[in-house]
């Protein structure tokens, strides 16, 4: 096996976004899907034997989900592999026994993935979270587990931190749930409830519910490892009682975290391929070539690999980003150079993602003199000549990277926080400037 060449330094601190000198023409290869890398951690955890986890994700947030998952007995260990981006995993499953507390940090999969698992320990587990993750909603997970008889102490605050006093397992059967907040509500419910008493049979009762892709992506994942789920109806899953088999799991790139580096393309006129791209995904980020292609660039793709090439123009957008609220960020920094207006609409839940997302990147299109305003589900961009100035991370890594992405043709924008992309992308500053070495004038 070739050494792993993992050896991130993330870049801390304030970072002057470099400048394209001309037009960007580079292949990317992305590090593994958060997404996908922390719900096979749960589900191998849960599994029936020792799995294995090829080229996954090592960032915070995969981080966090292995100290958590070991904090409760579960074996993982790192192996040679063959990833550039870090070793592989082998995971072993183990009687979760809890006495622990885990601090989730700011990955709200780990805050809504392991708090249903939690109840399937042995004894308490308190969880906690980085400072500036506790606003994250917690609430209609806690209600789901409490009608399913998990005895929760969260001190009335029906959010982060609180104790889940698990007495071994779940009866599971019908539970009702508001997953407006956020769809992760569901996965977490989904992933644990092979290993409830009776299953699960959830029924949403929101009025709306984001991120359906996510949904897909966790019982793509359980199915693909014999676990029966129905969907008797939209917003309706019942899910069988069972144990997930041990797999080896190869993971995909991160689609998400490839949008700033596919968007540098249009944005330099250039041209930027990504390897890997996966023919079927669930991920959102699978939505980006038709995106970027409405916005006016060229897509291909050759023996699995992604090309995004500019086009005349970079046309303004108006859509409903409901199912994939986690590329907004990227797709503002493109609309600030688009030749229209942009309307994204149905991503008010995204308020209250890692930061007020539509606030913050409002307040910095603003900031650099720009036109925007937020509406009550959404955001609109109107294209202004922007100057240079702060660009504020605000604890968020989807933030910063739309910083550096605006900041390759506006000289002199600061991003306040560049080592925030750590959570999903410690390597993002090598694999840009990389990328920016490959741009000829
Ligand atoms: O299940 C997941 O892996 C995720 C689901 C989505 O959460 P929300 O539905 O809260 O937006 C998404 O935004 C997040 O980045 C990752
Ligand atoms: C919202 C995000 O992450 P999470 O909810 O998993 O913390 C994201 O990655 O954009």
């Amino acid at each position: 096996m070739s050494a792993n060449r993992y050896s991130p330094s993330p870049v801390q601190g304030v970072y002057v976004a470099p400048i394209s000198t001309g037009a960007v023409h580079a292949t990317v290869t992305i590090p593994g899907s958060k997404s996908l890398t922390n719900r096979e951690l749960i589900i191998a955890a849960i599994a029936d034997g020792p799995g294995r986890l090829i080229a996954p994700l090592h960032s915070d947030d995969s981080r966090r989900m292995i100290e958590a998952l070991r904090a409760l007995g579960v074996g993982i260990e790192e192996i040679d592999g063959n990833g550039e981006f870090g070793p592989d995993l082998a995971i072993t499953p183990a009687k979760l026994m809890g006495g622990t507390t885990i601090d989730c940090g700011q990955a709200g999969t780990v805050m809504r993935f392991i708090a249903p698992l939690a109840g399937l320990a042995q004894r308490d587990v308190h969880l906690t979270a980085h400072e500036t993750a506790l606003h994250r909603p917690m609430g209609g997970l806690i209600s789901a587990l409490r009608d399913l008889g998990v005895d929760i102490d969260d001190e009335g605050t029906w959010a982060l931190p609180f104790t889940v006093r698990g007495h071994g397992r779940i009866r599971g059967g019908r539970v009702e749930i508001d997953a407006s907040a956020s769809s992760q509500f569901v996965s977490g419910l989904l992933l644990a409830a092979p290993r409830f008493d009776v299953g699960l049979h959830l029924v949403h009762t929101g009025d709306h519910l984001p991120s359906l892709p996510h949904i897909d992506m966790t019982i793509e994942a359980l199915s693909r490892r014999g676990i029966r789920i129905e969907r008797p109806a939209t917003g309706e899953w019942l899910v069988e009682a069972g144990v997930p088999r041990a797999k080896e799991i190869a993971i995909e790139p991160d689609l998400s975290n490839a949008a700033p580096f596919l968007a540098a393309a249009l944005v330099t006129g250039g041209a930027v391929s990504v390897p890997g791209w996966p023919v079927h995904s669930t991920q959102p980020g699978a939505l980006l070539p038709e995106i970027l292609q409405a916005m006016g660039a060229h897509v291909g793709r050759h023996s699995g690999t992604l090309t995004v090439r500019a086009g005349a123009e970079i046309r303004g957008l108006d859509m409903d980003l409901s199912a994939a609220s986690e590329l907004t960020p990227t797709l503002v920094g493109l609309a600030a150079f688009a030749s229209g207006p942009t309307t994204i609409r149905g991503i008010g839940h995204i308020r209250l993602h890692e930061t007020d997302r539509i606030a913050a990147l409002v307040g910095n299109i603003r900031a650099l003199g720009g036109e925007a305003e937020e509406l009550s589900d959404g955001l609109r961009i109107i294209p202004r000549q922007l100057r240079g100035g702060r660009w504020a991370a605000h604890h968020d890594h989807r933030m910063a990277t739309t910083g550096a992405l605006i900041g390759l043709r506006v000289p002199g924008v600061e991003i306040d926080d560049i080592g925030t992309t750590s959570k999903t992308l410690p390597e993002f500053t090598l694999l840009w400037e990389r990328m920016l070495r490959g741009a000829s004038s």
